[in-house]
């Protein structure tokens, strides 16, 4: 798909439509965009590459914007493989072609690539301006955001900001779907750990006049900007985006699930602003991640298992612990048949996140779930309200 961000700026990204899983373990049901740009001047700047997968299509469309000329840089903004991938294709079929990134890539590109590029490198820092001619590209250091390597780039003739990863997306371009819903859970599953970094990056850009963010996922924002690096703000200071109540459960024979469920009606006929639940074992884990920071209260709700918590539990809790969560209030019910633990041990879990407020009173379930439990799963939802 060829189409002009500017009269100079060209799009020459690949839709891909038949990926499966995202770093082979997030499901994109609407594919994913690897974006490149290529920007025509005096000097002609190819902006990142794509995925070795769609490397035919990528040169082709490069190909098409070229013409008869030549490309003078490559700027590389992160050698992740969905990026970086053809550079060594890439060097081959251009000779004169120079690398324009910093430093920390440079170092790490060895590791990547077997390829000589000391002769082919111009190495930039923190502010330093690159001119096409009537463009001007201006490098701010993004470490790890997600990597550490990572930097976005200004064009300054055109306010356009090159944000590697950030305000990237889930899904292809061509794809008619909510920014929000697959931004938040592109963010809160590959950058959401690092929500300092982005803070870092955020103030970068504040000081500069942005008028089109041409990140390395997901569509190019050319209107609103503020309502996307708003969602970022909150997104990146861990800040609830919405009042709700979000409930993860998992069950093994079923009698969990009840409990968890009634626990959401109880919550809806009293008037909880919103109540999201999923089931662990069978909804995609990273949505069920992105819901936990999206709200700002959480129940969990598991068996205890082999005298732990049902693997899928342990899983998603060591999910957000991984993710930095954070600032939201807990609450717990569990269920066993002999000895139940799961409540103290996801408790543990928990308290050890920063900012978390954890409801002490847990709801026990003991096998089945029973009409005598409501009134504790009531109690449960008046902490929660
Ligand atoms: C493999 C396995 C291990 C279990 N380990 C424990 C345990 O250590 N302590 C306990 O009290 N119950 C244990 N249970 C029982 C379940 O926690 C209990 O049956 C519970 O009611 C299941 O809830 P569910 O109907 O939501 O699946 C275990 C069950 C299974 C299948």
């Amino acid at each position: 798909m060829l189409k002009n961000v500017t009269d100079t700026v060209f799009y020459v990204g690949v839709d891909d439509k038949d990926i499966d899983l995202f770093e082979n373990q997030y499901i994109v049901p609407n594919g994913i965009a690897y974006n490149s740009y290529v920007i025509m001047d005096e000097k002609i700047a190819i902006m990142d590459m794509v995925d070795a997968k769609c490397a035919d299509q990528w040169f082709a469309n490069v190909a098409e914007v070229l013409g008869d000329r030549k490309p003078d840089y490559l700027i590389i903004s992160h050698l992740e493989p969905d990026h970086s991938a053809n550079l060594g294709d890439v060097l081959a079929k251009y000779p004169d072609i120079k690398i324009v990134s910093n430093a920390k890539l440079f170092g790490m590109l060895p590791n990547f690539f077997e390829v000589p590029v000391a002769d082919r490198s111009v190495t930039v820092a923190e502010g330093q301006t690159l001119s096409l001619g009537s463009h001007m590209l201006q490098f701010f250091m993004a470490p790890m955001v997600h990597w550490p390597e990572v930097m976005v780039t200004y064009e300054q003739s055109e306010k356009i900001l090159f944000s590697a990863d950030a305000f990237g997306k889930f899904g292809t371009l061509d794809t008619d779907e909510d920014w929000a819903c697959e931004a938040r859970r592109y963010y809160f599953n590959i950058v959401g750990k690092y929500g300092m970094p982005a803070q870092a990056l955020l103030k970068k850009a504040a000081g500069l006049d942005i008028q089109k963010i041409c990140a390395l996922h997901g569509p190019i924002l050319t209107e609103n900007l503020e309502y996307y690096i708003g969602k970022y703000q909150l997104w990146s200071t861990y800040t609830p985006e919405d009042e709700g109540i979000f409930i993860a459960y998992c069950s093994l024979h079923g009698n969990t699930e009840k409990a968890a469920k009634k626990l959401a009606e109880i919550l809806e006929a009293k008037g909880a602003p919103k109540v999201a639940i999923s089931d662990l074992s069978r909804d995609d884990m990273a949505e069920c991640i992105e819901d936990a920071f999206r709200y700002d209260r959480l129940v969990l709700a598991a068996p205890t298992y082999d005298g732990g918590v049902m693997p899928v539990m342990a899983d998603f809790i060591n999910h957000l612990k991984m993710k930095a969560y954070q600032k939201r209030k807990v609450a717990f019910i569990e269920n066993g048949s002999w000895a139940p633990m799961a409540a103290k041990l996801m408790k543990e879990q928990m308290s050890a996140m920063k900012d978390i407020e954890i409801v002490d009173e847990h709801v026990t379930i003991r096998s089945a779930f029973k009409q005598s439990d409501v009134a504790a799963l009531e109690a449960l939802a008046g902490k929660l309200l």
